[in-house]
């Protein structure tokens, strides 16, 4: 029988069935993925297949190939990457311009993690309700800079409803996962979603963790008109530790755009001779804010060499 992964914790799995049954699981014996060395070898958002015994239990007994999959950023000491979900089709970066600020650091080193894990993101501009003039005009700013590079955007309001609909359109039948700041209304936003999200998440963790004390990684919440969000605490921005420094301009499409000018094809868009990327900041073809996040990141990864 085919499923995918909607929850896990340890060695037991929760696998939703094609025909919407939920079945826990184990994964059979030595289970482990070629070619990753992970603590878990079946993360949520995997395609598996399983196999059901006559008195009821049930055994992961394939996996099926992942188009992507994100892990947790892992320290230097740890060979082992913690692989947090799978098969993501998009990511929603939940923003809010004020009631906390979101900085465009924050942004752009998640639009560019998610461009090389090869996640596709949707900005959700949340807490519209409390904007003021200023506000609103900062964040049309925003959108107009993002939509630009290609990144579609949309306005949310958990508390008046607003763009709620648009939202609900925008996640239907795909396995989402909802990223952001603490405080930007993730939980709200699911919520308003699915209104007894909260009450199922509680059964099912009450029925597996009496009296043990595993960790839950990750887990899908279904949408009943359709798809799933992960909702993991790990996650709120995903770390770029891996990057090389010339690799990072790749994960700037409008920065990587430019980057084909460069007299240097190792450019790092610093202060290199005929940099046509510095030259496009000047010419505000790249915002400066971006090129600004891009420095951040490259300092990061230039310094991670160190430690
Ligand atoms: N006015 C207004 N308040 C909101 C909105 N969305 C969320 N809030 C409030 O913002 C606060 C934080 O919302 P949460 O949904 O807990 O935020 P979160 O992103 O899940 O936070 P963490 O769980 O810490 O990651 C709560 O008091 C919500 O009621 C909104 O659109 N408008
Ligand atoms: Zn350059």
């Amino acid at each position: 029988m085919k499923g995918v992964v909607i929850k896990n914790t340890g060695n037991t799995y929760w696998v939703r069935t094609e025909n919407g049954e939920e079945i826990v699981c184990q994964a059979k014996g030595n289970f482990r993925l070629k070619g990753i060395r992970s603590t878990s070898p079946i993360v949520v958002g995997d395609h598996v297949i399983i196999d059901q015994n006559p008195d009821g239990t049930a055994f992961i007994t394939e996996i099926e190939d992942r188009k992507n999959y994100i892990v947790r950023r892992a320290s230097n000491l740890s060979k082992q990457a913690h692989i947090l979900a799978a098969n993501i089709d998009e990511a929603l970066l939940c923003v809010t311009v004020r009631f906390p600020e979101t900085s465009t650091v924050f942004i752009d080193r998640f639009l560019a993690t998610a461009e090389a894990y090869r996640i596709p993101v949707c900005l959700v501009f949340n807490k519209i309700d409390l904007y003021d003039e200023d506000d609103k005009e900062y964040l049309d700013g925003l959108i107009y800079l993002y939509q630009t590079i290609g990144y579609p955007c949309l306005k949310t309001s958990a508390e008046t409803g607003e763009g709620i609909e648009a939202l609900r359109e925008r996640i239907k039948n795909k396995i989402t996962l909802l990223a952001g700041h603490s405080g930007v209304g993730k939980s709200s936003l699911i919520n308003v979603l699915q209104k007894d999200a909260s009450r199922k998440i509680g059964k099912i963790s009450d029925y597996h963790l009496k009296g043990t004390h595993t960790t839950t990684f990750s887990e899908m919440i279904n949408i009943d008109t359709g798809g799933y969000i992960i909702d993991t605490p790990g996650i709120k921005g995903f770390g770029t530790i891996d990057m090389i420094p010339q690799e990072i301009s790749h994960y700037f499409p409008e920065i990587f755009r430019f980057s084909k000018n460069c007299r240097y094809n190792n450019c790092l868009h610093i202060n290199e001779p005929d940099c046509a990327v510095v030259k496009a900041v000047e010419n505000h073809y790249i915002s400066e804010s971006r090129y600004r996040s891009y420095l951040n990141i490259l300092e990061d990864v230039n310094e991670s060499k160190y430690r």
